[in-house]
């Protein structure tokens, strides 16, 4: 039977490994159970076996995958896959040239290609629809399974990166899995991450080795992964995400209501941040009414984040351990709790663009803010100019409402870009997620965007943290919040009411001490001022 190229379901593909099978399974057992939960698509991946055994094994895999109607594809070995009429081959950056495979195996077989970097989609577009007609993208995360592997994990971002290589440079025929370290706890966010930036794409499927091969119940792992891909919703926070394109934002009575949650729940907010914005951020927070705790202890993440109502602060601009953030994120995680993600000085130094880098494909964040400068570099827009027409303040307004906007959309989260304009884009979607047609039907400019303008508070410069302490604001609401409540009203409200309380502030101070001071007090009071009486401008982009 030869598989029509456009019926072949990348969704689920096995990629086998007969060196990890564990007691009592073999290469066979460990397939069949795959093939009998879910697994779409199969490739016989041998590294260091002689032909003989090579071919003795395809032809079996083969029977087993005809049985179920499943293509199956040879990794490496085209003479095999000849030998034994596969239904395709995959080939890495080091195996045969492309041109010559598809020369030898003829129009009909599938070809797949190892795709890690950008120029390699730009040589597959040279070569046109007639050549590559999947890629693997990897590697997504660390893994061991593939030996002296060149290339550095990409995360989720680094996936979507190739996803608009395919789409700039108009490879519509091609289809796409991601590979590399994939199994149940990361796989829901990779599937939600990974779109292309115009939402017409998202990846095809997901290939995994070890999830499957190396367990003990190799059908009950199948099983797992077909259903979180089926599921099409990641609820990655006890929150109520929301698809809606415009909100009712209105501020005094929406932060009336969030405040008296936070009295009433007194959220603890931890803090993994930088030294000179602990003390300051503990104020803020017992301000609001919240209890903070800077905890940078990798075996108390756990037990925090079980705290009712706990909520995890990131702010990159510490120095803690990678190992300890990861942790941090990883528990918050695990059990839905809020985690805002400040990339400190994002694009100042290499360094800490890998380390927030790294950070940032470590877990899904239901708030991303940053300064002006981190958020347009977070979004790629850092020096690159966009045309010259606007007039300084528009042309500041749009970019930085589509910058917003990208980071929105690009880790799925609320981003907030801060500066004497405060913008907030919901990138969530919902919490939905789709294989391969992407976001079609929501695109970048019907996000959710709101700008908070105040006035200029100069102040807010002069002191240390300001920044870093509506992080603390920011997390206050969220971890406080009853489960029914959105989260971007909640962050908007966190804005607004931090910048009022700034507004206030600077009113009543004659310098930045005093304006430190009465910072405090004037978020203090807000639980006893009628948030009526104040009016921070909100506009709907
Ligand atoms: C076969 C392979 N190719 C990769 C690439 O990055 O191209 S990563 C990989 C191994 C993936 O194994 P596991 O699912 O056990 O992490
Ligand atoms: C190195 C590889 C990269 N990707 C893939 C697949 F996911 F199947 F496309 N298979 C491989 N053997
Ligand atoms: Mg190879």
């Amino acid at each position: 039977m030869v598989f029509a190229k456009d019926e072949v379901d990348y969704s689920l593909y096995l990629v086998t490994d007969s060196t990890m099978l564990p007691e009592g399974t073999t290469l066979y057992s460990q397939v069949e159970n795959a093939l009998e939960n879910g697994v779409s698509l199969v490739q016989l991946r041998e590294k260091n076996v002689d032909t003989k055994k090579f071919i003795e094994e395809a032809i079996e895999i083969q029977k087993l995958c005809k049985k179920f109607e499943v293509p199956l594809i040879i990794n490496d070995r085209i003479d095999v896959a000849l030998a034994i009429d596969a239904d395709g081959v995959h080939v890495g950056q080091d195996d045969m040239p492309i041109p010559m495979v598809r020369k030898l195996v003829g129009p009909d077989k599938i070809i797949g290609w190892s795709v890690g970097y950008t120029h390699e989609v730009e040589q597959l577009a040279q070569w046109g629809p007639d050549y590559v007609d999947y890629i693997g993208i990897g590697m997504v995360f660390p893994t061991n399974t593939k030996k002296n592997a060149k290339k550095s994990p990409m995360g989720p971002r680094g996936v979507a990166r190739i996803l608009d290589a395919l789409e700039n440079n108009n490879v519509d025929w091609c289809r796409t899995v991601a590979i590399g370290g994939l199994h149940p706890d990361n796989i829901s966010r990779v599937l939600y991450q990974c779109n292309s930036l115009s939402g017409q794409r998202s990846i095809d499927g997901i290939s995994v080795v070890s999830d499957i091969m190396a367990a003990k119940d190799a059908g009950a792992a199948t099983k797992n992964l077909r259903d979180i891909l089926d599921k099409g919703y990641y609820s990655f926070v006890n929150l109520q995400l929301s698809i809606k394109t415009i909100y009712d934002l209105d501020f005094s009575s929406h932060t009336k209501r969030f405040l008296e949650q936070v009295a009433k729940n007194r959220p603890l907010v931890q803090h993994i941040t930088n030294k000179v914005h602990q003390n300051f951020g503990a104020n803020v927070t017992l301000a609001i009414g919240s209890s903070p705790i800077m905890s940078e202890i990798k075996e108390e993440a756990n037990d925090l984040a079980h705290i009712p109502h706990a909520a995890l602060l990131v702010n990159t601009g510490s120095v803690a351990p990678l190992e300890v953030v990861k942790t941090a994120i990883q528990a918050y995680n695990d059990v839905k709790r809020p985690i805002v993600f400040d990339p400190v000085g994002y694009s100042a130094t290499t360094t800490r663009i890998v380390l927030n880098d790294t950070l940032l494909a470590s877990g899904q964040f239901t708030c991303i803010k940053g300064n002006t400068g981190e958020i347009l570099s977070l979004a790629g827009f850092s020096g690159k100019m966009r045309g010259v027409d606007a007039h300084e303040g528009d042309f500041d307004k749009n970019l930085l409402a589509q910058a917003t906007r990208e980071v929105a959309f690009r880790f799925r989260t609320i981003a907030v870009c801060t500066g004497e304009l405060d913008f907030i884009a919901d990138g969530t979607l919902g919490g939905t997620y789709s294989l391969s047609d992407g976001t079609k039907d929501r695109v970048l400019k019907d996000l959710p965007c709101v700008v908070v303008s105040n006035g200029p508070i100069p102040l807010m410069g002069d002191i240390t943290a300001s920044g870093c302490s509506l992080g603390s604001t920011i997390a206050s609401l969220l971890g406080g919040a009853n489960s029914d409540e959105n989260p971007f009203e909640l962050v908007v409200a966190a804005v607004e009411l931090y910048k009022e309380a700034g507004r206030l502030a600077s009113l009543s101070s004659e310098g930045s001490g005093s304006f430190h001071v009465q910072l405090i007090d004037k978020l203090y009071n807000c639980f006893r001022s009628n948030p009526r009486t104040w009016a921070p401008k909100v506009e709907t982009l």
